[in-house]
């Protein structure tokens, strides 16, 4: 389907319905340079297709204005005059991401005019039809609004994108929270069935506030078997006949999951049979159980004081990015996380408590920010910075115990390939720093059994023991403003790890260096001798001390006793993951475009890199290297380019993670010969 028709400020168009898109192709040539007046160029104009998926509305813009510019410097004078014509018009409402930021969307419109109505309302129709198509967008909305968040922004934020809803006419019903703790009542107790009324569950506000609404829709519904209690494990390795405590990091128990089953009053004793990708799931009683079907999709607009959530989910901090999100219907799973509360106090009787976190649980350092930022709630967001510093300055440290099931495979992967230069204080093994993104290959993979419990039946356990600055547990990455790079840069959206990190007792100084890498990007803030980093899909901590103070999702979550056991992809959300590019991609195509590129003998056929590439793309080996002539760092961009070009039917997240590895490798290497 094809018309001629005018787009505002643009000029004369051919319109075409294509299969997945919109597009155009301007019909006057001078108006291909699209500048204005003032001879810059109108990006938004520039634009010649629009994609289904990314519409959100199409509006009937009535008879009126479409202006017409005339084109190039030459016309400045009468440009600012433009050429008006009095037309039918109808409004495509899309978005744009930024070139700077592709994670970034920006609102952009199309209008269209014909003097036609008819014409007008028949592609009206057409593409609303097209729209009608894009099945995974919400039409009905459960919007729950933290009016103090953050800065105090959420119901401001909330007005300004509530707007973009009634455009894409999403209906929302709003809940105005008044209290701590209001929207977990409303999610506790509101039924099944009303909640089916909804596509979506939304949070505007910040991750304390989503970690609320999560806990409120699954405490009462989810019933997993828990994850072994740190007694439990200790107790079956004593019984095995040992009773040494072996040093930090041995391996000291093999546990069988088998005797750790549920504690909640009337959960199944089967390990159920989820299925991590589809949003389905099996084996949860009751025909009414939200979790024999598809589970509602959570969403979360920022207004927060950290929004980490946000940022690793979409990239951004932008409220009206994560509108258009959900209103687009964009779909991923999140890992959550299980914690279980065993004992409160060193004296406390043993009571399972459970909470699901959705980022982030931290003791030590951790925990006391949050406990002591609670005082200066006042400050707003600030109050992370001022009090970070007091904890920092105070610098205690905690006896603990700590054991975790080791995930055998990615240990092992983990080296040699992994070994970076030798630093002083620095560990012998650090994270592949292959960063989540969209349509992430590693989130992707399916575990073989489908379940999104991952714990093995026959997994070694190993035990730490000692006083600890910190402990950590990040489910994903934890990107934030402070932390470009996020905790752990390795931890996936939804990869089916914890990412222990454990800050063993050390000077000042040394943390402070700790501290430093984490808030640069590129930093290597888990390469220090007294930093031990683990995948992991469960553990469980013992305070040996009496205090004990967690944080969860920026919560105060008190534990002596505590496990916790990774839930793969539980929570499905409206989001698409981060679309970033990495820095060395565009040096790399700076060095493609200033210097001519030419395929020769400088290539070596390269067998030798495979097994650092990964998994999934042994098979399309060769890879090609350019060396001869070119410095070392130009060489070091080159293979990763000419991998690229090689292997053109990679996705960019496949080239980029693989490209990751390899830049790891290099820096170990010498320049090699033919
Ligand atoms: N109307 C309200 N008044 C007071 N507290 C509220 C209200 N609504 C929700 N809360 C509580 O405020 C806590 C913090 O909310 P939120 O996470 O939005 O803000 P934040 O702490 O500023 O952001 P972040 O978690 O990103 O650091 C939530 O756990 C929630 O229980």
């Amino acid at each position: 389907m094809s018309g001629c028709f005018f787009l505002d400020h643009a000029g004369e168009v051919l319109l075409t319905r294509n299969q997945d898109a919109l597009s155009w192709k301007f019909l006057d040539s001078s108006d291909c340079e699209r500048r204005n007046c003032l001879g810059i160029r109108n990006s938004e104009n520039l634009k010649t297709e629009i994609k289904f998926s990314d519409i959100y509305a199409v509006e009937f813009a009535n008879y009126g204005v479409v202006h017409s510019p005339k084109l190039g410097i030459r016309h400045a004078k009468e440009c600012r005059l433009l050429k008006t014509r009095e037309m039918y018009r109808f409004t495509v409402h899309g978005f744009q991401s930024s070139t700077k930021e592709p994670c970034l969307w920006k609102l952009a419109t199309f209008t269209f005019g014909h003097t036609d109505l008819q014409t007008c309302q028949s592609w009206m129709d057409q593409l609303n039809y097209s729209l009608i198509k894009e099945i995974e967008r919400p039409r009905h909305l459960l919007v729950f609004v933290h009016p103090k968040s953050g800065k105090g922004n959420g119901s401001k934020i909330w007005e300004t994108v509530s707007k973009i809803f009634n455009l894409a006419k999403v209906n929302t019903k709003v809940v105005l929270t008044e209290r701590a703790g209001h929207a977990f009542d409303v999610m506790a107790s509101i039924q099944n069935k009303e909640l089916h009324l909804y596509d979506g569950i939304i949070a505007v506000g910040g991750d304390g506030f989503f970690n609320e609404i999560l806990n409120g829709y699954l405490l009462s519904r989810l019933k997993v078997p828990l994850p072994p209690s740190p007694s439990d494990s200790f107790n079956s390795f004593q019984s095995r006949g040992s009773s040494s405590v072996p040093e930090s990091g041995d391996a000291v128990h093999e546990t069988d999951q088998k005797e750790h089953f549920p504690l909640l009053p009337d959960s199944n004793q089967e390990v159920m049979n989820f299925r991590a990708f589809n949003g389905s799931c099996e084996g949860i009683e009751g025909p009414d159980h939200p979790f024999n079907g598809e589970r509602p999709r959570f969403g979360l607009i920022p207004a927060g004081s950290t929004d980490a959530i946000v940022i690793c989910t979409t990239g951004a901090r932008d409220p009206i990015t994560s509108a258009l999100h959900i209103i687009l219907g964009r779909k991923i799973f999140l890992d959550a996380m299980q914690v279980v509360r065993w004992k409160t106090a060193s004296t406390s009787t043993i009571e399972p408590f459970i909470r699901y976190a959705a980022s982030f649980a931290g003791y030590g350092f951790y925990g006391d920010v949050i406990s002591e930022s609670e005082k200066y709630r006042w400050m707003g967001p600030k109050r992370y910075d001022y009090v970070g510093t007091k904890v920092f300055l105070k610098h205690r440290s905690y006896e603990a115990e700590v054991m975790f099931e080791e995930a055998e495979a990615e240990n092992a992967k983990a080296s040699p390939h992994t070994r970076s230069k030798r630093w002083p204080f620095r560990n012998t093994t650090r994270s592949e720093k292959i960063p989540c993104r969209a349509k992430c290959s590693i989130c992707n993979s399916k575990t073989e059994d489908g379940k999104i419990i991952s714990t093995r039946p026959n997994a070694r356990w190993c035990r730490t023991r000692g006083r600890f600055l910190s402990i950590g547990a990040a489910v994903m990455s934890n990107r934030n403003e402070r932390a470009p790079d996020g905790l752990v840069v390795d931890a996936h959206l939804s990869d089916g790890f914890l990412h222990l990190i454990l800050i063993k007792d050390c000077s000042l100084p040394k943390y402070l260096w700790h501290l430093t890498e984490l808030a640069k990007k590129g930093g290597e803030p888990l390469n220090f001798e007294f930093v031990e980093y683990h995948k992991t899909r469960a553990f469980t901590f013992t305070s040996i001390g009496e205090e004990s103070v967690w944080n969860l999702d920026g919560e105060i979550f008190e534990a002596h006793h505590l496990s916790a056991q990774v839930l793969r992809g539980l929570i499905p959300l409206f989001a698409s993951g981060p679309e970033f590019r990495f820095d060395y991609e565009d040096d790399l195509k700076k060095v493609l475009d200033n210097r001519p590129y030419k395929y020769s003998r400088r290539m070596v056929i390269l067998q030798r890199w495979k097994p650092i590439i990964s998994p999934s793309f042994p098979s399309r080996i060769p890879f090609w290297i350019i060396l001869k002539d070119l410095p070392l760092h130009y060489w070091k961009k080159e293979l990763l380019y000419s991998i690229g070009n090689e292997i053109g039917d990679l996705k960019t997240h496949e080239l980029s993670a693989m490209a990751a590895k390899i830049k790891v490798e290099i820096d170990g290497l010498k320049p090699l010969t033919k």
